[in-house]
């Protein structure tokens, strides 16, 4: 049906309900602008509306919870509240209460009925001034007691109250006092129309708009506090947070394509030709090898890194991960690389920010398809112009049918195995050079960035014996390598909960490593260690990208203390607990999953001495949760930080490369410790960490002794928690087994023992 939401409502309610009145809950700004367009309607249609609202302010004095909104027909009044974007549509619910009414009027005949007709206003006055209770019988006392603890279970209702600003910890409590109202009074008409619809949704939906009336007389004080919590938590219109970027009319060039497709390279040449010009990174790898590749070229490109900053003289470009991007500079091009991450459930905010935030004329952004539809909607938010430039892959990838027949002895010369946990990065490397004459590079992501980058380079370069790499899933995002095939070791992987199937967006990503334009293996190939999991590696070739619903946002620091300012006597992780179940967001944003943050946060409780931006800080260091070892030093450092006294780094320096596993850990856990240092001295002021440089030298040292480790590495993998046992036996070779294959036997097996159980 054409026309907008209100207008398309209107239609609706005039043809198919002959309204007297019109009565909305409170809703949002946006809402407003269909409120009033509903207003100027109903003069045409000769509707009378009530508009209503719990403060008697105006409309657009309110807040959304999502861009559309739901529509209730109850008791012959239309109400509207806000839900998420993907809520079946106007009609659809119009028609269900369309149902609805025709049930209540079917049921007019009863002589207590016309309550259902009754304004909620006028019957909720009739309950409040009315006489004191008659009596129930004990039957109807229970049905009503069932009646009202439904009510006050029920999900959709303390959904809906949330428009009332009653929020979801409080209404339990307002429902039990409105219970207890409601027998106080026990109005017969109502208790005997309610004992006739019984417990579930028709006596909700009839309760509710009492419940309204009755929490706006007796909670304003409640009412209020939620209210200015929830304003302090309001991360709608997030494109509004940026009002110098909002003064330039920017020209978004959307390179949108599958990977191996050029995106980034075309992206590339308008920022080398800028005057000034950023590029934006989702890995520090890349970072480095856009800040090299353009450096190589002759334009002087800087580097800027949570963690390292390089300053070439002169340079007036600069090659940064996206979280460090600068809003506050202005720029003739950037680039923003991976925009498909602005819908990472833990980074994408940053991808977010840079896109709303960017000072520049023109902004590349380079990636699949799947936010291709929200950016539209962004850019029409925000007035930029959007350029769309669609790519096709330089050369199809080919699937190879024979896999290795599950034998990793198959293995050829410019493969890389990809596999998705360190263990078996390493199970996989020491096979192969136990039992074949190839050597192998490692990449994976608990090693730094500068020994990734040695290890691809060793790769990369022809004539040496190292012919294959083995990496994780770190190898995935943008890199160019010499890859030839990419075998996939498994397509399983841990999610941090259970073993899951890797996502088909992930399995391109990683597949298209294979054959990149300009590498000495321009065709590229794919293909599985089992037969058993080619399937569905074919199936995710072969899906469409999936469009992405939402993208990330997290609050900035300012917005946190606002909040902060609202509640009392909460720890840092509780506040960040409680922002996330009150803040508001628009229909395509979700607030950034940041569990690891309030890991952090509570570790950090016990010092004593933290300003709330030092906390809010210091939880953004990047440490590895799971690793106690690096989690003390990051204690350590805040204690010391919070006392002012310089923040030392406490740590020797290990004296030779990695002799078996548990070394090299402590090797990868030693650098990053030295990782987090020197990253907390970019985000802190500088003196109180005063061991940059020895810090700088011992990341560097350590890097050297990991990549020599990793060469001699030939002993079986221990993992930081060793749980599960390798499948290979001590002498021979044992084929690995295919856990795709291994998940789907033991669903069927499920699958048949519950038919089994179904049948007898
Ligand atoms: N016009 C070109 N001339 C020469 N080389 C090119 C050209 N276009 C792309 N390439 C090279 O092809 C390779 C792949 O290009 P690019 O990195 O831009 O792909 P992409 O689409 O960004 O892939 P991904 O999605 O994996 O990041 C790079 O090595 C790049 O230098
Ligand atoms: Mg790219």
């Amino acid at each position: 049906m054409a026309g907008n939401p209100a207008t398309r409502l209107l239609r609706i309610c005039s043809s198919q309900f002959n309204f007297s009145k019109v009565r909305f809950l409170p809703l949002s700004n946006r809402f407003a602008s269909y409120c009033n367009e509903i207003h100027n309607l109903s003069t045409q249609t000769h509707h009378s509306f009530c508009c209503y609202h719990p403060k008697r302010t105006k409309f657009n004095e309110f807040p959304s919870f999502g861009l559309d909104f739901r529509v209730l027909v109850l008791n012959k009044r239309l109400y509207c509240t806000p839900v998420e974007i993907e809520n079946p549509s106007v009609s659809e619910h119009v028609d269900d209460d369309n149902k609805h009414i025709n049930q209540v009027s079917a049921s007019t005949n009863e002589g207590f009925s016309h309550v259902a007709a009754l304004d909620p206003i006028e019957l909720y006055h009739r309950l409040r001034d009315g006489p004191i209770a008659r009596k129930l019988g004990l039957e109807q006392w229970d049905e009503l007691t069932e009646i009202f603890r439904c009510f006050a279970r029920s999900g959709w209702a303390s959904n809906q109250a949330l428009a009332i600003y009653i929020g979801a910890s409080f209404f339990p409590t307002a429902a039990h006092n409105f219970r207890n109202f409601f027998f106080k009074k026990c109005d017969h008409d109502a208790v005997e129309y309610l004992l006739s619809l019984g417990p579930g949704t028709e006596s909700e939906r009839f309760l509710f708009p009492l419940f309204v009336e009755y929490c706006l007389e007796e909670f304003p004080d409640e009412i209020k506090k939620f209210r200015s919590m929830i304003s302090s938590a309001d991360l709608t219109k997030p494109e509004t947070w940026f009002p110098f970027a909002r003064a330039i009319k920017r020209k978004i060039i959307y390179h949108c394509g599958p990977t191996n497709s050029g995106k980034t390279y075309n992206a590339l040449q308008r920022f080398m030709e800028a005057k000034k010009g950023i590029y934006c990174s989702p890995l520090r790898l890349l970072a480095m090898e856009v800040f090299d590749k353009v450096n190589s070229l002759g334009v002087y490109c800087s580097l800027l890194t949570g963690q390292e900053k390089k300053y070439v003289p002169f340079g007036n470009h600069t090659a940064c991960t996206v979280e460090m991007v600068s809003t506050e500079e202005l720029y003739e091009v950037a680039v923003i690389d991976e925009i498909q991450m602005m819908s990472d459930v833990y980074r994408g905010y940053a991808w977010t920010r840079a896109l709303l935030g960017l000072q520049a004329d023109e902004i590349h952004l380079c990636g699949d398809p799947s936010v291709l539809g929200i950016v539209r909607k962004i850019c029409q938010e925000t007035g930029d112009e959007l350029i769309e430039n669609h790519y096709e892959r330089f050369k199809p990838l080919v699937v190879e049918a024979k896999t290795l027949l599950g034998d990793i002895r198959n293995v050829r010369s410019g493969d890389c195995v990809v596999a998705f946990s360190r263990r078996e990065i390493f199970e996989v490397k020491l096979a192969i050079e136990k039992h074949t004459n190839h050597k192998c590079c490692v990449i994976y992501g608990a090693l730094p960035p500068e020994t990734r980058r040695h290890q691809a380079n060793l790769f990369n370069e022809q004539g040496n014996e190292y012919d294959i790499l083995v990496a994780s899933d770190a190898v995935g995002m943008g890199l160019n390598l010499n890859i030839r095939r990419i075998v996939f070791y498994s397509l399983s992987k841990y999610n941090g909960d259970k073993i899951v199937p890797v996502p088909a967006s992930q399995v391109k990503q990683i597949a298209g490593r294979a054959g990149r334009r300009g590498s000495i293996f321009p065709d590229g190939l794919t293909t599985t260690l089992h037969l058993d999991d080619l399937d569905y590696l074919i199936e995710c070739l072969q899906k469409p990208f999936e469009e992405a619903r939402k993208v990330g946002l997290f609050p900035f620091f300012e917005q946190v203390e606002l909040f902060a300012g609202q509640i009392a006597d909460v720890t840092f992780s509780q506040l960040l607990q409680k922002f996330g179940e009150n803040c508001r967001l628009d229909g395509y944003y979700f607030l950034c999953r940041h569990d690891h943050i309030k890991k952090v946060a509570n570790m950090l409780e016990k010092v004593q001495g933290l300003s709330l931006e030092d906390r809010f800080n210091f939880c953004f260091a990047p440490v590895n949760i799971r690793d106690p070892k690096a989690m003390y030093h990051l204690l350590r450092f805040a204690q010391s930080y919070s006392q002012n006294v310089p923040v030392s780094l406490a740590m020797g320096m290990p004296k030779s490369s990695a002799r078996n596993d548990t070394e090299l850990l402590d090797l990868e856990s030693k650098h990053q410790v030295l990782s987090m240092y020197l990253w907390l001295s970019n985000h802190f002021k500088e003196e109180t960490f005063p061991y940059v440089k020895k810090a700088e030298a011992m990341a560097t040292d350590i890097a050297e002794l990991l990549g020599e480790s990793l060469i001699k590495a030939n002993w079986k993998p221990e993992s930081r928690n060793q749980a599960k046992k390798g499948n290979d036996n001590e002498d021979g070779y044992q084929r690995p087994r295919s856990l795709v294959k291994l998940q789907e036997q033991k669903r069927q097996e499920k699958d048949l023992k519950s038919a089994e159980k179904v049948t007898a």
